[in-house]
C-alpha cells in the first residue's frame, strides 16, 4: 500500500489509517495493472530543495504545510536572462471517471512534493461533504487535511497571505465544482509561481464536459487521464455511470449511486437507466390522470 505510514510521519496531526477499505488489494491492483494514459509525458522536472523543512500553518478550516519561502520565482539572474524573476509556476491536470484513482494520485503527488521539502496544501469544494470537510479522502480510506472552500478564489485570503506566498504546491480535488477553476489556475501558476496540481472528473454521468476541468488543459504542462476498472467486466472503465434516475448534474455520493464502466457497459447500462425513467415518468403521469 501506498506509504501511509510514512505519510502518518508526513501529517501527523491528521492522518488516520485507511479503515476497512473497499479495495484491499488496491495496491496490488493498481500495481499489477497500470491503468492511466499519459496524454503527454509527465514531465519529471518537478525541482525539489535538499533539505525539507515543513511547518504545519493552521487555519479556521486546514492546515497547510509551509517552508521559508515560495522557490518558484527565479532569483534575479545574469544580465541578459530575460527569465528572470518570472514565476515558474506550473499546472498538471488528473481526470478520468470516479474511482479510478485520481485522489490517490493527486495524494501521492502532494505528498513527495512536501516530503522533497516544498510547502503544500490541498483544496477541495465545499460541496463535497462526504467524508467532512476537513480532508480528502480517497475511495479506499487514504486520507490528507485540506481545505474546504465554496470557491478558489477564497483560498488566499482563508489560508492567509503570508502563508499562500510561501506555498508552493496547491493541490485541488473535486475541480469540476470549481466554477472559477480557470482564472485561479493561471493566476497561481503564471503570477504567482505556484505548482498547482488538479483532479477532476473530465465528465459526467452524461459524458459531457463537467465544470471548468477542460477549460484549464490549454494552461496545463501535463495532462493524465486514469482509468478504472469496469464493474460489470472488469475491462478498463474510462466513464461513470449513474444508477439512479436523478438527472441533475451535481449529485454528491459514492458506489451508491456511481460505478466506472466500459464504453460497452455505459451504452447498455445508461439505456437501462433512460428506459427505467421513461417507465416510472410514465406511470407517474398515469397516477396523476387517473
Ligand atoms: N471499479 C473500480 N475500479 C478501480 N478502483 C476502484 C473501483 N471501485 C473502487 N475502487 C477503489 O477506488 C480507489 C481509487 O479511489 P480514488 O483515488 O478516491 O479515486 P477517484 O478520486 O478517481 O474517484 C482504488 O484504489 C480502488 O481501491
Ligand atoms: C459522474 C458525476 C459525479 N458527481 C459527483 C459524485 C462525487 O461526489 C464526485 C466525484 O467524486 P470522485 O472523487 O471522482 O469519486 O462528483 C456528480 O455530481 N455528477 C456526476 O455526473
Ligand atoms: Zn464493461
Amino acid at each position: 500500500m501506498f506509504a501511509v505510514s510514512r505519510m502518518k510521519a508526513l501529517f501527523p496531526l491528521q492522518i488516520s489509517l485507511p479503515v476497512a477499505p473497499a479495495f484491499p488489494n488496491a495496491a496490488a491492483f493498481f500495481s499489477a495493472a497500470p491503468k492511466f494514459t499519459l496524454f503527454f509525458n509527465f514531465p519529471a522536472v518537478i525541482q525539489f530543495p535538499a533539505s525539507p523543512s515543513l511547518r504545519p500553518i493552521m487555519g479556521s478550516s486546514g492546515p497547510a504545510y509551509s517552508r521559508v519561502q515560495n522557490r518558484n520565482f527565479r532569483p534575479a539572474g545574469a544580465a541578459g536572462d530575460s527569465t528572470a524573476s518570472y514565476p515558474s509556476g506550473e499546472i498538471h491536470v488528473i481526470v478520468g471517471p470516479m474511482f479510478a484513482g485520481k485522489t490517490t494520485s493527486l495524494l501521492r503527488r502532494v505528498q513527495s512534493e512536501s516530503e522533497n521539502g516544498r510547502s503544500v496544501a490541498v483544496v477541495k469544494s465545499d460541496k463535497d461533504t462526504r467524508y467532512g470537510l476537513d480532508s480528502i479522502v480517497t475511495h479506499d480510506g487514504l486520507k490528507l487535511p485540506c481545505w474546504s472552500l465554496p470557491k478558489l478564489s477564497m483560498f488566499r485570503q482563508s489560508l492567509g497571505v503570508d502563508s499562500y506566498n510561501q506555498l508552493d504546491v496547491i493541490g485541488i480535488d473535486e475541480a469540476q465544482f470549481f466554477g472559477d477553476l480557470y482564472d485561479f489556475c493561471r493566476e497561481a501558476a503564471d503570477q504567482d509561481g505556484k505548482t498547482v496540481i488538479v483532479a477532476g472528473l473530465d465528465g459526467d454521468y452524461m459524458r459531457r464536459s463537467f465544470g471548468a476541468v477542460l477549460d484549464i488543459i490549454p494552461l496545463a504542462d501535463s495532462v493524465t487521464k486514469l482509468t478504472a476498472r469496469c464493474e460489470l467486466c472488469g475491462k478498463r472503465a474510462f466513464f461513470t455511470l449513474r444508477k439512479t434516475d436523478e438527472t441533475k448534474v451535481e449529485l454528491i455520493a459514492g458506489a451508491d449511486v456511481y460505478m466506472p464502466v466500459c464504453r460497452q457497459h455505459y451504452v447498455s447500462g445508461q439505456a437501462v437507466v433512460e428506459a427505467t425513467r421513461a417507465v416510472v415518468e410514465e406511470s407517474s403521469e398515469r397516477v396523476q390522470i387517473g
